[in-house]
C-alpha cells in the first residue's frame, strides 16, 4: 500500500494515517422479575393526565421475558415494549456497534489511500495539510452539531437512525463521487468542449477532490456522531462498558480490513468495482457502511422519540454556538474529565496516528544516507518508497496489538461501568462464568487507561533515542495497546454516564409530569424517595446522548487541529531537506506527543471509578454546582440518606412505589429498583 499521511513532513514519503480497534465484555444478568408499584401507579393514572411520556414505559421496568437475541428482556407485560435497561446478549451487543467496524472502513481507505490519490490528481505536498485539516475541522464542528440535531428529532422510527442512514447515503456518496472526481469532472466539462488534458481541467479536478474530501468528512462525522449516540440510547445503562468495549471490537476489525484490503492488490480480482486500487477501496467501503448501519438500523429498535415530548428548542445554525457553550459549561463533572483526558492525549495521538510511517522511515534511511550522501532524486525515491513499507509494517503491528488487546483485555478488566442489574436475585445473576474468572480483582477499566497513557508517554520518549528499525517498530507495536484501550475507556465511561442520567431523568420524569401538582412531600412515614427532589432540575438542562457525544468528540479533534499546527513549526525549525542524513524531527514531535499523554493520565485520577453518585449530588450536578463537589460528591456505601444539600430530600422512601437508586456492591454500578428490592 502506497499509504500516506494528511499532515506529512515534506522529506519523507507520506506517512501512513491508521486507526485503531476495540472490544467486548461478558453481557450482565438481567433485571428483577418484579413489576414496579410506578408502573403500577402510572397505569392507574387517569387518562386525561399522562402526558406523551407517560406513555414511556421504563427503562427500570424489569425483565418479563428473553428478547429476540436470546437475551432476557424486559418491558412491560401490559403490553409496553420498552425493555431499552434490560440485559442484552453479546449478538445484540455486536448488530448495535456494526456500523462502528463498517464506518472505521471508510476511515481507513480515505486515511490510509487519500494522500498517494490526491497526489496522482498533482496537488501538491504543501496543499496536502489543508486537506487533512479537513478530518479535524469537521470532528470539531460537525459532530456536536449533528448530535443536538438528532437529539430534537421526533421521528417515529428514531432519533438516532435517520442521521446514521442519511449520513451513510452521504458517504457513500461522497466515497464514490471522490474516486470518480477525474471521470465526472472531466466528462462534465467535455460537455462544454474543455480539453480534459488542459492545465484548466486538471485544475478543477483538483480543487473538486479537495472539496470532496471535506465533504466526505462532513458525512462520515454524521455517521459517527449518530452512531456513537445510537449506542448510548440503545444499550442499557449497565452494559455501557461491555458495549463499547464492542465497539471498539468493530473498531479493530474495519480497520485492520480496511488496512489489508490496502495492501493487496485488487484490481484483478475485484475489477469489476472500479479499473483502479482507490476506486475498488471506495466501493468496498461503500458497501461495508452501507450494509452495516442498515443492518444495525433494522434490527435495533430505538424507543420512539416521540414519547420524550416535544423538543426543547428549534435547533439552528445561528443558535448551535450558543447552546454548545451552555452545554459544555453543564457537562457533568465524570464526563468533563473524561474530556480533558482525551483533550490532552490527542496532542500525543495525533502524531502516532499520522506521521508513525514517516519516524520509521526516517529510521530506516539514515544508514543509507550516511553511507552515500550524494544520491540520486532516483536514488532517493527509491529507498524513501522502501522505507514507506517499513513505516506500513509497524502500522500493521501496531493494528494487531490493538486488535488483540481489545478483543483480550475485557476479559481481564473488573467491571466498574457496567454494573450488575440491582435486585436480580436469580440464579443467572449470582453464578459466575469461567470468564468472570479471568478478572483481575482491582484492575479497573480506569486504572488499565492510566496505565496505558504513562506506558504511551515512556514509549513516545524512547523514540527519540532508538536508532534501529526493529527496535521502532515495536514501540509503534506497544503504543497500540495504549491506542485499543482509548477506543475504549473514554467512550465507555461518558456512555455509561450518560445512559445513567437519562436512566434517572426517565424514572423521575412521570413525577412531574402532573405540573399543577404540589411538589413531593414526605409521606407520612417522614420520608422522600431520593427521586422526589423537590428541586429536581429542569428538563432544558439535562443534555442528551447526541450533544454529549458531539463535544466529547470535540475534545478528540480539536487537540489535532492544535497539535497539526504545532507539529508543523516544528518541522520549520527540525527539519532537514529530503536525503540529508540527521534529521529526527519526527521522533522529536512523538516525543512531545508522549509528554501531553502524561498530562492527560493525570486527568484519568481525576475520574472515579465508582459512579453511585446519590441523586441530590446529580441533580447538584446538572444544575452547573458540581465542580465545588468533586472529590466528595459521592456517597461511598451508596447510601442517600445523609444528604445535607440544601433543596433536596434525598431521604430513602418507605414507599413501596419509589423508584430509587442503588448501588450494585459488585460491580459499583447504579440502578433504579422498585422499593420493594430492598
Ligand atoms: O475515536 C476513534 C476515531 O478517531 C479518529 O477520529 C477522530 O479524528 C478525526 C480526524 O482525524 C475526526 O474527524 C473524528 O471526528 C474523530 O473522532 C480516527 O480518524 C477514526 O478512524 C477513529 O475511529
Amino acid at each position: 500500500m502506497t499509504a500516506s499521511s494528511p499532515h506529512e513532513p515534506d522529506h519523507g514519503e507520506p506517512p501512513v494515517p491508521r486507526q485503531q480497534q476495540f472490544t467486548p465484555s461478558a453481557s450482565t444478568p438481567s433485571t428483577p422479575d418484579a413489576v414496579t408499584p410506578r408502573n403500577r401507579s402510572l397505569d392507574e393514572q387517569p387518562e386525561h393526565e399522562r402526558e406523551p411520556v407517560n406513555d414511556e414505559h421504563s427503562p427500570l421496568l424489569p425483565p418479563a421475558d428473553y428478547d429476540a437475541f436470546g437475551a432476557r428482556s424486559g418491558g412491560r407485560s401490559d403490553g409496553h415494549d420498552d425493555d431499552s435497561q434490560t440485559t442484552k446478549s453479546l449478538w445484540y451487543l455486536t448488530i448495535l456497534t456494526i456500523g462502528i467496524g463498517g464506518l472505521q472502513i471508510a476511515w481507513s481507505v480515505e486515511l490510509s489511500n487519500g494522500s498517494p490519490y490526491l497526489l496522482s490528481l498533482g496537488l501538491s505536498k504543501s496543499l496536502m495539510a489543508l486537506v487533512w485539516i479537513a478530518g479535524p475541522l469537521t470532528g470539531t464542528l460537525v459532530q456536536p452539531y449533528v448530535g443536538m440535531l438528532s437529539d430534537s428529532c421526533r421521528l417515529s422510527w428514531g432519533k438516532r437512525k435517520p442521521f446514521m442512514l442519511g449520513g451513510a447515503a452521504a458517504t457513500i456518496i461522497g466515497l464514490l463521487f471522490l474516486a470518480w472526481t477525474k471521470e465526472i469532472v472531466s466528462g462534465m466539462l467535455s460537455l462544454f468542449g474543455a480539453d480534459p488534458e488542459s492545465h484548466g481541467v486538471k485544475i478543477t479536478i483538483i480543487v473538486t477532490a479537495v472539496i470532496g474530501v471535506y465533504l466526505l468528512d462532513f458525512a462520515i462525522n454524521t455517521v459517527q456522531a449518530a452512531l456513537r449516540a445510537f449506542i448510548v440510547d440503545c444499550g442499557p445503562a449497565h452494559q455501557q462498558e461491555a458495549a463499547n468495549s464492542m465497539a471498539s471490537r468493530m473498531t479493530g476489525i474495519g480497520n485492520i480490513i480496511g488496512y489489508i484490503a490496502g495492501y493487496v492488490n485488487l484490481t484483478t480480482p475485484l475489477w469489476f468495482l472500479g479499473n483502479t486500487q482507490f476506486k475498488i477501496l471506495c466501493a468496498i467501503a461503500s458497501i461495508s457502511l452501507g450494509s452495516t448501519v442498515i443492518l444495525s438500523a433494522s434490527v435495533i429498535k430505538e424507543r420512539d422519540p416521540r414519547l420524550d415530548g416535544p423538543p426543547r428548542k428549534k435547533q439552528s445554525i445561528f443558535l448551535f454556538f450558543f447552546t454548545l457553550f451552555k452545554s459544555i459549561k453543564r457537562l457533568p463533572p465524570q464526563i468533563k474529565r473524561v474530556c480533558q483526558v482525551q483533550f490532552f492525549g490527542w496532542v500525543g495521538f495525533f502524531p502516532l496516528l499520522f506521521y508513525t510511517s514517516s519516524y520509521i522511515g526516517e529510521i530506516y534511511v539514515q544508514p543509507f544516507l550516511e553511507k552515500n550522501p550524494h544520491m540520486t532524486p532516483e536514488e532517493i525515491d527509491k529507498l524513501y518508497e522502501q522505507a514507506t513499507r517499513m513505516g506500513s509494517f509497524a502500522l500493521l503491528i501496531n493494528s494487531i496489538v490493538s486488535l488483540l488487546v481489545n478483543v483480550f483485555l475485557p476479559f481481564f478488566v473488573a467491571p466498574t461501568y457496567d454494573s450488575h442489574p440491582v435486585g436480580d436475585s436469580s440464579e443467572s445473576g449470582t453464578k459466575k462464568s469461567f470468564l468472570d474468572h479471568l478478572r483481575i480483582p482491582g484492575f479497573t477499566l480506569r486504572r488499565a487507561w492510566f496505565g496505558s497513557l504513562i506506558l504511551f508517554a515512556i514509549v513516545m520518549v524512547c523514540t527519540v533515542f532508538v536508532r534501529s528499525v526493529n527496535a521502532a517498530t515495536a514501540l509503534i507495536g506497544v503504543a497500540g495497546i495504549t491506542w485499543a484501550i482509548t477506543l475504549w475507556a473514554p467512550f465507555a465511561i461518558i456512555s455509561a454516564e450518560i445512559s445513567r442520567r437519562d436512566a434517572l431523568a426517565r424514572a423521575r420524569r412521570p413525577r412531574r409530569s402532573n405540573r399543577d401538582a404540589p411538589p413531593p412531600l414526605a409521606p407520612a412515614t417522614g420520608h422522600t424517595s431520593p427521586m422526589e427532589m423537590t428541586e429536581a432540575p429542569k428538563e432544558e438542562e439535562v443534555d442528551q446522548a447526541g450533544v454529549i457525544m458531539g463535544i466529547h468528540n470535540m475534545s478528540v479533534s480539536a487537540p489535532q487541529i492544535i497539535a497539526n499546527i504545532g507539529s508543523s513549526l516544528i518541522f520549520k525549525i527540525w527539519q532537514k531537506p529530503r536525503g540529508t542524513p540527521g534529521d529526527h524531527s519526527i521522533a522529536i514531535v512523538l516525543a512531545l506527543g508522549g509528554l501531553f499523554a502524561l498530562v492527560s493520565a493525570f486527568f484519568v485520577l481525576r475520574i472515579k471509578d465508582d459512579v453511585s453518585v446519590p441523586p441530590e449530588t446529580l441533580a447538584d450536578e446538572e444544575h452547573g454546582d458540581a465542580d465545588q463537589d468533586d472529590d466528595d460528591d459521592e456517597s461511598p456505601d451508596g447510601d442517600f440518606s445523609g444528604s445535607t444539600k440544601p433543596g433536596y430530600s434525598a431521604v430513602p422512601t418507605g414507599e413501596a412505589d419509589a423508584p430509587r437508586l442503588v448501588r450494585n456492591p459488585s460491580f459499583g454500578g447504579l440502578e433504579v429498583a422498585s422499593g420493594s428490592d430492598r
